[in-house]
């Protein structure tokens, strides 16, 4: 086919460079119609902003902010909000087609979306957070919408914001529109088992993969990059299951324990501590906090952010298993060594989708009106994040491809096949 690009990309290149050429490769294995390729390329919609805030000392501090919509022809967009000093626009890009490709694999009837500012949330006050939402929000009021566009949260944002984003939303239209935003407040309409959720689905895929490896869970070593949302609740959640995590990190460090770290005391220590581990004493803290992802382990958990598993470091790394809690943690030309390794690697677009899937679920009770039990969105938030593995992994055995590639095929495939029916270009 003429439209694959085969010219090599730089590590740490642009992300979405970096997803094209995953789906470039995905693309070609299903030989994908070419007018579907040139739609699917491009996001359909940018939008980008500047954000003028008044900071607490009076002064007013111009912020940028981004809402990327990559696809909407499975249904409204969805992804979450990201406040992040080096958020740019490519990686918004390249976070919203990840979007698209995620829900799709979990067979969930949305698009892809993402969003987010400029920002360093660490130092800024809950009132500068708090007007840099709002004023985000009504910069976006025309995307947003239950039936459009639903965001959510991701790194630096939580149900805090969501419930901000809601409410000026609603104030914009008059009435309360719950729909609008998932990851809220349980009392404004969030979901039981949202917050927990990515974690729980980086668990279900981790005991997926273990399962095909003939890892046995209760002598399983686990190292976890990033001790935030996503890699504290799986850290938490795979000890729970009888594995052993031996090192979990934030920014200020990798705390290492070869006995198992207690991460429900990690946990009681960054929340009383503003959200940090420093100074945590109960586990050593590593000399360099890179060597947690070349740790001798079973399964290595990059929980974090984008690209740090690279050309640079993955000829080092150990584990047998690699299972993606953040989105976009290995850069394409680290797949190649990865899978000449023979190290199975449980792509982001598969094994975080849980947190998108509780968001779905959350969506349909605002619609509905009605609660679900903790047990209830559990229950088939598994089922949802098994079946999507086994699909992947079905894949990943029919057209002899790594799992990451098999992940982007069902995904592609499901996305066609919608275009097939919908047509309408
Ligand atoms: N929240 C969600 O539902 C979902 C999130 N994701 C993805 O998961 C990843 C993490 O998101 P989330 O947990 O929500 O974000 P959070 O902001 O809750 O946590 C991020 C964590 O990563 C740490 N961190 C940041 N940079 C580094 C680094 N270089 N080395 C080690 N640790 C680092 C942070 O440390 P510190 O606190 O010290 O800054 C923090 O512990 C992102 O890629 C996100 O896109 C994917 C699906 C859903
Ligand atoms: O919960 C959601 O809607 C989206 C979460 C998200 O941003 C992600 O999966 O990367």
């Amino acid at each position: 086919m003429g439209y694959i690009e085969p010219a090599p990309i730089k590590d740490k290149s642009n992300p979405f460079e970096s997803m094209m050429s995953r789906f470039n490769i995905a693309a070609e294995v299903l030989g994908l119609d070419e007018q579907v390729y040139n739609v699917l390329k491009s996001p359909s919609k940018q939008v980008s902003v500047s954000l003028p805030i008044t900071m607490d000392d009076g002064s007013i501090k111009v912020f940028e902010g981004h809402r990327v919509i990559h696809s909407n022809i499975l249904g409204p967009s969805k992804g979450g909000i990201r406040y992040a000093m080096d958020v740019h626009l490519d990686e918004v890009k390249a976070l919203a087609a990840w979007m698209t490709w995620k829900c799709a694999v979990v067979d969930i009837p949305y698009g892809g979306a993402k969003g987010g500012i400029k920002c360093n949330p660490r130092q800024m006050s809950a009132g500068e957070i708090e007007r840099l939402t709002r004023a985000y929000t009504q910069a976006m009021t025309g995307v947003f919408g239950p039936d459009r566009d639903i965001p959510a949260p991701d790194m630096g944002t939580g149900p805090r914001e969501m419930a901000w984003l809601m409410d000026e939303y609603s104030r914009s239209m008059g009435t309360t529109v719950n729909a609008v935003v998932t990851g809220k407040p349980l009392v404004l309409g969030g979901s039981l088992g949202r917050v927990e959720a990515t974690g729980r689905g980086v668990m279900v895929s981790a005991l997926a993969a273990m399962e095909k490896l003939k890892i046995n869970p209760y002598h399983a070593n686990i190292a976890v990059q990033g001790f935030g949302n996503v890699g504290s609740f799986a850290a938490l959640l795979l000890a729970e299951r009888g594995c052993t995590v031996v090192a979990v990190s934030d920014i200020s460090g990798a705390y290492y324990n070869e006995k198992g770290i207690d991460i429900k005391k990690a946990i009681e220590y960054r929340d009383n501590n503003k959200g940090s581990l420093e100074g945590w004493d109960g586990a050593e803290l590593m000399a360099d906090a890179e060597e947690l992802l070349l740790l001798d382990v079973d399964v290595l958990v990059p929980a974090a952010v984008e690209d740090v598993i690279h050309s640079g470091n993955v000829d080092k790394i150990k584990a047998k298993l690699i299972v993606e809690g953040a989105n976009g943690p290995t850069s394409a030309e680290a797949d190649r060594v990865i899978n000449e390794k023979g190290i199975m690697a449980v792509p982001d677009i598969l094994a975080n989708a849980g947190g998108v899937t509780v968001s779905y679920f959350e969506w349909v009770q605002n619609r509905l009106g009605y609660k679900w039990t903790r047990e209830r969105v559990n229950r088939r938030s598994d089922r949802i994040m098994k079946d999507a593995f086994d699909k992947v992994y079905q894949a990943s055995q029919k057209y002899d491809i790594p799992m990451r590639i098999a992940a982007y095929v069902v995904a592609i495939d499901k996305v066609a096949e919608t275009y097939k029916f919908r047509g309408g270009f």
